[in-house]
């Protein structure tokens, strides 16, 4: 099955695939602490504005440590908005319902989550729906067929593991993945490359 993007958000953990029929030659780079989607040094040019972004930024707000993932440049504005102050509830919906689906040739959802050690926020605009949801335990939202949140058995327990899990996943097109943990450490990223 071919499901395209996807995030995977439960508390204290996210991570994110990019799986992909179009564009496959991408990879994640680490700058900073900042996830990034991009081309592999001998990818074709492209003017698609949707394939590079970042994918997954650390937030501090209120002294709390916050991850958010997603599928494109909304990742940046709802970090904005967590280190603003504002709810992840809310810095979800207002970044995700001011850029909307994707004006590409599939109306292609935005997916996305913020989480912190505790607590866990899903959310996906598309064209027929804005979802935000609070969730108690690992659930998947993915841009397309699944495209409304369900629950998702996470086993892994590290950011490594959870990249590595998502990869490998038995869905067409895997790419690269991206994930993160929160703790009492604070926050830990990986990655992993195709
Ligand atoms: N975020 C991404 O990595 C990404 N990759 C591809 N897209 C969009 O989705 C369309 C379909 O891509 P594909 O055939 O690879 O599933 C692309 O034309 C592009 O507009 C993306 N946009 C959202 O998922």
């Amino acid at each position: 099955m071919y499901v395209g993007r996807f995030v995977v958000v439960g508390p204290g953990i996210a991570a994110y695939r990019v799986s992909s029929r179009s564009f496959p030659d991408r990879r994640v780079v680490d700058r900073d602490g900042t996830l990034t989607v991009g081309p592999t040094a001998d990818a074709p040019e492209t003017d698609n504005p949707y394939v590079s972004y970042n994918c997954l930024r650390p937030a501090e707000r209120a002294g709390e440590d916050l991850v958010v993932v997603g599928n494109g440049s909304h990742v940046d504005p709802v970090t904005e908005k967590l280190e603003l102050g504002y709810p992840p509830r809310d810095a979800l919906a207002l970044s995700l319902l001011a850029l909307d689906f994707e004006k590409d040739d599939y109306d292609t959802p935005r997916v996305a989550g913020v989480v912190s050690e505790d607590e866990a926020f899903v959310a996906t605009v598309r064209r027929d729906a804005l979802v935000v949801e609070a969730v108690e335990e690992p659930t998947l939202v993915a841009t397309y067929e699944t495209d409304s949140p369900e629950p998702f058995d996470l086993g892994a327990e590290t950011a490594s593991e959870a990249a590595r899990e998502l990869y490998d996943l038995d869905l067409e097109h895997p790419v690269c993945a991206a994930a993160a943990t929160v703790g009492e450490a604070g926050v830990e990223t990986a990655f992993h490359n195709g």
